[in-house]
């Protein structure tokens, strides 16, 4: 069975979402761990990953530097999450396999995707990065030119463009890899955003693509067998934070569809996770899970999570 892993960005950090090493490669190790148990298993593992944290931290270091360094943009901050995350996942794997008795050469691949131009996603900023903070620093950077958003209990966060993607450029690298038997990480933080200019040739551009849906296109171009998107929680739950809080186990993909049309997964967090399981789910008729790193064997086995079928 091929399996598409997507690791979020938030999961890779800890409680409060500073994105330390140590934190992300202790969160890695969880991870490697059950993705070496797979391969044990016989099971080929495509790995994609989140950047949020990790992106709008190396844009705030960018921007403190200003003076001293060049700063660079948002596209190449996000190349760099790749870079890193990729090396320390790919660290992390050797690390588990070199306990085992299954062998397997992994890779990381810098990926391009692509988006509109024209996407509606660079007018109306939506993806938040980075570290929360109270509201009184929030606005004071408002007033600077940046967008934040209040996101509860945490505090704010910055948001910016997210333009949906449409192609991952980088495929026929990931594709051959995958078939030359490499454990592949690929497309993280939903690839890099590149347009096609006029004359047809490529650009970068200051966007985050969303990871989850990133990932839902990847799942796609490799005609994974199973999605599954691990989070820092183990099930999707409707009516969170509510006396009625129920986590959903086995569901449609429509009866998913329903509950977030009755705005029960929000927008930049679950929103985006609900929304690529189903798009997974609809355009292929496999199955897709939302659970914790904790959770990835069981899940991959249909055993644990919220798993989403056809029907
Ligand atoms: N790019 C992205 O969506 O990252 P996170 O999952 O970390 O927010």
């Amino acid at each position: 069975m091929r399996v598409l892993l997507a690791l979020g960005g938030n999961a890779m950090t800890n409680a409060d979402g500073r994105a330390r090493p140590e934190d992300q490669i202790a969160a890695a190790g969880v991870a490697m761990a059950a993705v070496a148990g797979l391969l044990e298993h016989d099971h080929e593992v495509v790995i994609t990953h989140g950047n949020g944290p990790q992106v709008g931290n190396l844009l705030v270091k960018n921007e403190l530097a200003a003076a001293v360094v060049p700063p660079v943009p948002l596209d190449w901050c996000g190349a760099q999450t790749q870079a890193t995350l990729g090396f320390v996942l790919m660290d992390a794997l050797d690390h588990e396999l070199a306990t085992r008795s299954v062998q397997r050469r992994s890779a990381a691949v810098v990926t391009r995707t692509l988006v509109d131009a024209d996407d509606a996603g660079f007018t109306t900023p939506t993806k938040p990065i980075g570290r929360h903070l109270p509201e009184a620093d929030a606005r004071l950077l408002m007033s600077h030119g940046e967008t934040w958003e209040d996101r509860g209990e945490k505090g704010w966060r910055r948001v910016v463009a997210s333009p949906e993607p449409l192609e991952i450029l980088d495929a026929p690298a990931v594709l051959a890899l995958i078939e030359a038997g490499f454990v592949v990480v690929a497309n993280g933080g939903g690839g890099i955003p590149v347009v096609r200019r006029p004359d047809g040739s490529l650009g970068g551009v200051e966007a985050v693509i969303d990871k989850d849906l990133g990932a839902a296109l990847l799942a796609q171009t490799t005609e994974a067998d199973v999605l599954v998107i691990a989070t820092d929680v183990p099930n999707a739950v409707i009516g969170w934070g509510t006396p009625d809080a129920r986590p959903l186990g086995t569901v449609s993909v429509a009866e998913l569809r329903g509950h977030a049309a009755d705005g029960h997964f929000a927008s930049g967090s679950m929103g985006p996770k609900v929304d690529a399981i189903c798009r997974f789910v609809e355009a292929t008729g496999s199955r897709g899970v939302i659970t914790s790193l904790d959770q990835i064997t069981a899940a991959v086995a249909g055993d644990a999570g919220t798993v989403v079928v056809p029907e």
